[in-house]
């Protein structure tokens, strides 16, 4: 356990300035500091509640060639992360309750940051026979959110069955929301004029937002919670819209990428470029950034998808989908939403949200005497040139090398442990 320190001057939140005492792993009253208590002068920087990535590939077990859990929840905490979700595809699948502790297990092991498994909604994420949804939300693992990542939970009747059977416990299906028809398995990027030039096979929104527009209407029909993974679309931002007047239980995230990133990216058939979902046109860029805004869509989810050299480097069709993103998040929301959201409100979007969607208690909380010390100071004014060498991730697929971008992460703290200090 750290001595008590003392964190002075400090924005909290954008609430205004104030002290911060951490001692025991919480939040406690500053008066209450003991004469030698270690000071950190915080004034010019903001302090927001630690970041809680909802949606992060960490690859291991399986490919540890491209990521593990020491390394990305090294790169998370470098990023103001302090709680991740880890996604189920790996190999094995988490579709057990022993896969979901083996995992856990790792994450305290490496003591970077809170790491909370995610498990299969189908075994082995072929769609076909639901995963030990009950064992493993029982388990000592605790798990709530339920994805097939990567995959799209296509049977109708399925998903029906997986959202009655979390309905129990609280638990919420994460849906990759792609019609495996309508994105047939050469589909490489958005489908529009670039693709039609380049000769890509591409998918079109619709393959995203016809699956999200079934899946609130089941999530009505079983009085379930769904969430959509990585919206990419104003079409599935409208079924959102609709969704939540009706009342719906229905959260949904948007990444970094699609926030700031653009189709035409994929011009110079660069790799590094092909994500799942992919970017779209900068019309669809501009109504995600409207809906997050509003709250439509709840959070932002990074989606961090590290692949080692062999799997991405390939001509475009053939190459892995997925960028890293831990490390770049917080900046790259800095740079496309703070004016519109404020520093409370990207608080909510990174940190309380989040939390409040996964079901986890000790984060996303005010900074308040009593609270669990998760905790990350930010720099409001220092920006970088990214240089994706320079990185605690295993793999370099990074988007934003060669962008100046704001480089908001000066130290965070993890129940009161400093896990990163620039
Ligand atoms: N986002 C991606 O492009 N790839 C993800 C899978 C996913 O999030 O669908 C991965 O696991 O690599
Ligand atoms: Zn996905
Ligand atoms: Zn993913």
């Amino acid at each position: 356990m750290m001595p008590p320190i003392m964190i002075t001057g400090a924005d909290l939140a954008g609430a205004g300035p104030g002290d911060l005492l951490i001692m025991d792993g919480q939040f406690a009253d500053p008066a209450l500091a003991p004469a030698d208590v270690q000071r950190f002068d915080a004034a010019g920087l903001v302090a927001l509640p630690g970041l809680v990535d909802l949606h992060t590939h960490l690859r291991e077990p399986g490919r540890e060639d491209a990521e593990t859990v020491e390394s990305g929840t090294a790169a998370a905490a470098r990023g103001g992360f302090t709680a991740v979700l880890a996604m189920a595809n790996t190999d094995p699948v988490t579709d057990t309750a022993e896969a979901a502790a083996h995992v856990a297990a790792l994450g305290r092991r490496a003591g970077h940051t809170q790491v909370i498994p995610v498990g299969a909604v189908t075994k082995g994420l072929a769609g076909t026979e639901l995963a030990e949804l009950g064992l493993m939300a029982r388990s000592a693992a605790g798990v709530r959110v339920f994805s097939d990542d990567g995959h799209c939970v296509g049977d109708a009747r399925l998903m029906r069955r997986a959202l009655e059977y979390v309905r129990a416990f609280g638990g919420v299906i994460a849906q990759h929301a792609q019609d495996p028809r309508l994105a047939g398995p050469d589909a490489c990027c958005h489908e529009g004029e670039i693709s039609g030039r380049l000769g890509l096979a591409g998918w079109p929104p619709a393959a995203e937002s016809t699956i999200v527009a079934r899946d609130v209407e089941l999530a009505e029909l079983t009085r379930s919670r769904v969430h959509v993974c990585h919206v990419s679309t104003a079409e599935t931002v409208e079924v959102l819209r609709w969704a939540k007047r009706r009342g719906i239980a229905v959260t949904a995230e948007v990444t970094p990428h699609h926030l700031l990133l653009t189709t035409d990216l994929v011009t110079g058939y660069d790799p590094t470029f092909k994500v799942n979902p992919p970017l779209r046109p900068a019309e669809h860029v501009t109504v995600l950034r409207e809906a997050l805004a509003d709250g439509t869509i709840d959070a932002v989810a990074t989606d961090h998808a590290p692949h080692a050299r062999h799997d991405k480097e390939h001509a475009f069709p053939d190459a892995a989908f997925g960028m890293v993103g831990l490390e770049t998040a917080l900046g790259v929301v800095l740079e496309t939403m703070l004016d519109a959201l404020g520093w409370a409100g990207v608080a909510d979007r990174l940190s309380v949200a989040p939390a409040r969607i996964a079901g986890l208690n000790g984060q996303g909380r005010a900074l308040t005497p009593g609270e669990p010390a998760n905790l990350v100071l930010v720099d409001p004014s220092a920006r970088r040139v990214v240089d994706a060498t320079d990185s605690a991730s295993l793999s370099r697929n990074n988007p934003w090398h060669g962008l100046d971008l704001p480089d908001p992460v000066v130290a965070t703290y993890w129940n009161g442990n400093q896990t990163y200090r620039r």
